[in-house]
């Protein structure tokens, strides 16, 4: 796929309403720079949000604020997969998918595929519906794992109102969920459904390698940077998520797991909560950013109320030419207690969304009949296992097991947002400590602009093309991640990288930091020892942690 039809793609993907043609034309117009066009479509208006934090007007309609992005076609009208019991579901989605999901990574675009001279512009085909197991796991090439009914109905149920509740504010915390706040092309823009994030409470942590605390810190990245503290699961959130860790255990049990994945126990410590009020509400094409996840993370997606559309895009190498059908958006119903499983390499290897639809069905409680409260809410829970040797460090170490802190409300003070964390200055890139190879954790490396960085997968291909052209055949010898041992024997060979964070807080401004996810010289995988083991105070890790050395 060539540059041009890669931008393409995220024109119309941002400017629905537009024609292709139209679109190309305006982007030959801009010399080819999806910035310019971008800024050309918008009619050089900042997307501010309506309470304008920016001081900015609001200049352009409602329409060309994020939540205007990628205006699907309305929800067709689609067949919900047969009713079964759930130990047959796990049975048949599993027998699909079990062990041939990192085989199959191999038969997607491969970052290796030569450029395309003249690549054929991209058809748009609608979105393929997958109905069936059979079709998920064929079309995701085993990366996604439907399982409807995943929890009891009853528990379904008090789920969902309690977190409808919670996300106006009106149960536990009682603090209304909110909406992301970030720049793109120094632009402000805002998220188009409300979030929030979840964390364990102090009392669940007796005896692990990480803190709350640590955690909760990393809902910054959640926030993409945004200043928010976290919550503490609620009651009926443990609920699910004991069955769900305990469901995960069978699912992952029967599947291979990937060598630079975590490789103990998944257990859902954090969950990412999401309300999409109407049918409006939405979330654009993104993948989950990898900063405490690691490289090929499972992310168990708990769907409650309101069914709605699931869309999921492959990423396609940068240098490759491409086909109206490896392109093909894919699409999914999720409907209420649906468990939707990211299998480990579907962040890697695939963009998703939640699209506006024209119209949709209201939700009633099952049992409530007709009387019962319409309600208008998806309600969508990402569980999620943060590993301990991807955690934050300045307060790893640190573990309180404190009872008497037993589910706060809300972490009281905010958490050391990072942002605030007095910051010795960068080290000189002679003191990189990246060269010595030192197998205690040092947590997430901090960029010239002082805060911590996001880790991503080099989806595309760029960094690799760019840094070992020899190596992008996918014979090549070159392991990944620089790595002897097991964390080499990755059966693809994409590269992971942190990458600068600070502009999606600062005004767009970044400061270009990059490096290449190393793992044994982070210390992480097989080569992680806790900080604590390590004797690594709070204090000293302030220090410890930052200022790697951008390669
Ligand atoms: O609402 C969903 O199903 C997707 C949410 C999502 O993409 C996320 O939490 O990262
Ligand atoms: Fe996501």
């Amino acid at each position: 796929m060539s540059a041009d039809s890669s931008a393409l793609q995220t024109l119309q993907a941002i400017f629905p309403a537009h024609s292709p043609t139209e679109l190309h034309r305006i982007l030959l117009a801009s010399n080819r720079s999806l910035e310019r066009a971008t800024t050309a479509l918008l009619g050089h208006a900042p997307i501010v949000s309506a309470t304008g934090s920016t001081g900015k007007s609001l200049k352009r309609p409602r329409e060309h604020k994020l939540d205007g992005w990628l205006k699907g076609a309305p929800l067709k009208a689609q067949q919900a997969p047969p009713p079964a019991t759930r130990r047959a579901k796990v049975k048949e989605a599993d027998s699909t998918t079990a062990t041939s999901a990192f085989s199959l990574l191999r038969s997607l675009p491969s970052t290796s595929s030569l450029p395309s001279p003249n690549p054929p512009p991209p058809v748009n085909l609608p979105p393929l519906t997958l109905s069936t197991p059979a079709m998920i796991a064929e079309h995701t090439h085993g990366l996604i794992t439907l399982i409807p009914n995943v929890l009891p109905a009853d528990l379904a149920s008090r789920l969902y109102k309690t977190m409808v509740e919670e996300s106006e504010g009106k149960a536990g915390t009682k603090e209304a969920w909110d909406r992301n706040r970030w720049y793109l092309f120094e632009r402000e823009v805002e998220s188009p459904h409300t979030t929030s994030f979840y964390v364990e409470a102090p009392n669940q942590l007796d005896g692990k390698s990480y803190d709350a605390q640590a955690f909760a810190e990393a809902a910054h990245h959640w926030y993409n940077g945004e200043k928010r503290s976290a919550r503490v699961f609620l009651p009926e959130m443990d609920e699910a998520r004991e069955l769900i860790a305990a469901l995960m255990r069978t699912v992952l049990s029967e599947r291979e797991r990937h060598p630079l994945e975590w490789q103990g126990d998944w257990a859902p410590n954090v969950a990412a909560a999401n309300c999409y009020r109407g049918a409006k509400e939405s979330v654009g094409w993104h993948s989950d950013v990898l900063t405490y996840l690691g490289p090929y993370p499972t992310i168990a997606s708990l769907s409650l109320g309101v069914s709605r559309p699931f869309r999921l895009r492959p990423f396609l190498p940068s240098t490759s030419s491409s086909s109206a059908s490896t392109n093909r958006t894919l699409e999914i119903r999720l409907d209420h207690n649906t468990l939707c499983i990211m299998h480990a390499g579907c962040q890697e290897r695939f963009k998703h969304s939640i699209p506006p639809v024209g119209a949709m069905d209201v939700f009633r409680l099952p049992g409530e009949g007709k009387e019962g409260r319409a309600y208008r809410e998806r309600i969508n829970m990402t569980f999620r296992h943060y590993r301990p040797d991807f955690a934050p460090l300045p307060t790893i170490g640190s573990i309180t097991g404190s009872s008497s802190l037993a589910r706060p409300p809300v972490h009281s003070a905010p958490p050391p947002a990072w942002a605030t964390i007095p910051l010795a200055a960068p080290p000189p890139p002679s003191s990189s400590s990246t060269s010595a190879a030192s197998s205690t954790y040092r947590g997430t490396p901090y960029c010239h602009c002082g805060v911590p960085t996001l880790l991503r997968p080099d989806a595309k291909g760029r960094a690799k093309a760019r840094l070992a052209p020899s190596t992008s055949s996918s014979s090549s010898s070159a392991p990944p991640n620089e790595v002897k041992g097991k964390e080499a024997e990755s059966p693809d060979d994409l590269l992971f990288f942190w990458t600068c964070a600070a502009g999606m807080q600062n005004e767009g401004k970044t400061c270009k930091f990059w490096q290449r996810l190393d793992m044994r010289k982070e210390g992480r995988g097989r080569w992680f020892v806790p900080p604590s083991s390590a004797k690594t105070t709070a204090g000293s890790a302030e220090v410890v942690g930052r200022g790697e050395g951008e390669v």
